[in-house]
């Protein structure tokens, strides 16, 4: 019955990162995931362009889609502004449990909205649930067939305004080709590409910021 992979992260920082400290519970993930087990944490590297994406767009509602460990979700919510929040979709109960702990130690829960199900069934539901109108920023980091089903579903629900913007990671490995191929051609986007590399490792991978034209 050993434990897992998000376990033996989460024991990491539980052991190592300064409780309250985001930058901490940041540092000791990536030292995890760079010496001891490889993570698909977004990582370092995608994680400085997220945070000045963010920083750039400063969300008073964010939507991460794919919690897993909660790395994302704590440079995300480390950066916003006094009120603003993140909701964050997580539909494997294993996983979900790891990031409330890991997203609790950084000390950035009460910004933190983690709700556990699959994406496809919570987005129609955000408003009523959750009060959004719209998101100002949506990070996508789950199933990568799901970026574009999503993505569709979010206009359809009227959650994205003239000027939200959608990141989404992974856009070259494992790769989203259908997603590019429609934020990079529909008129209803602008798209543009942020060269890096897969967490962690040389491979190159990067991140598609797309601004939703309304
Ligand atoms: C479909 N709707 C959904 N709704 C809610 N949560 C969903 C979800 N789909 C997936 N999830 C969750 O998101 C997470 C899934 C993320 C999928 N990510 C990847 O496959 C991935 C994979 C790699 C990767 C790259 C190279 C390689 F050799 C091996 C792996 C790198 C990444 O950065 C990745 O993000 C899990 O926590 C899963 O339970
Ligand atoms: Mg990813």
């Amino acid at each position: 019955t050993g434990s897992t992979r998000p376990q033996r992260l989460l024991r990491a920082v539980q052991k190592k990162a300064t409780q309250g400290d985001p930058q901490s519970v940041i540092a000791t993930i990536d030292d995890f995931c760079r010496h001891s087990e490889w993570a698909m944490n977004v990582g370092d590297e995608k994680g400085l362009i997220l945070d000045s994406i963010v920083s750039e767009v400063n969300p008073s509602t964010a939507l991460e889609l794919g919690t897993y460990c909660g790395y994302s979700t704590v440079r995300i919510a480390r950066l916003l502004p006094p009120g603003g929040r993140c909701i964050t979709l997580e539909f494997n109960p294993a996983y979900a449990a790891v990031a409330r702990q890991v997203i609790a130690w950084a000390g950035i829960q009460d910004k933190v909205q983690l709700v556990e199900g699959p994406s496809g069934d919570l987005i129609p539901q955000m408003k009523e649930l959750f009060g959004v109108q719209t998101f100002d920023f949506v990070f996508l980091d789950h199933w990568k067939d799901r970026y574009l089903p999503d993505a569709k579903l979010l206009e359809e629900c009227g959650l994205l305004r003239e000027g939200t913007v959608l990141l989404a990671d992974n856009v070259i490995c494992p790769g989203t080709p259908e997603y590019l191929q429609y934020v990079r051609n529909s008129p209803r986007y602008e798209s543009r590409y942020f060269k890096s590399h897969l967490e962690y490792t040389k491979v190159e991978d990067g991140l598609e910021k797309s601004v939703f034209l309304g």
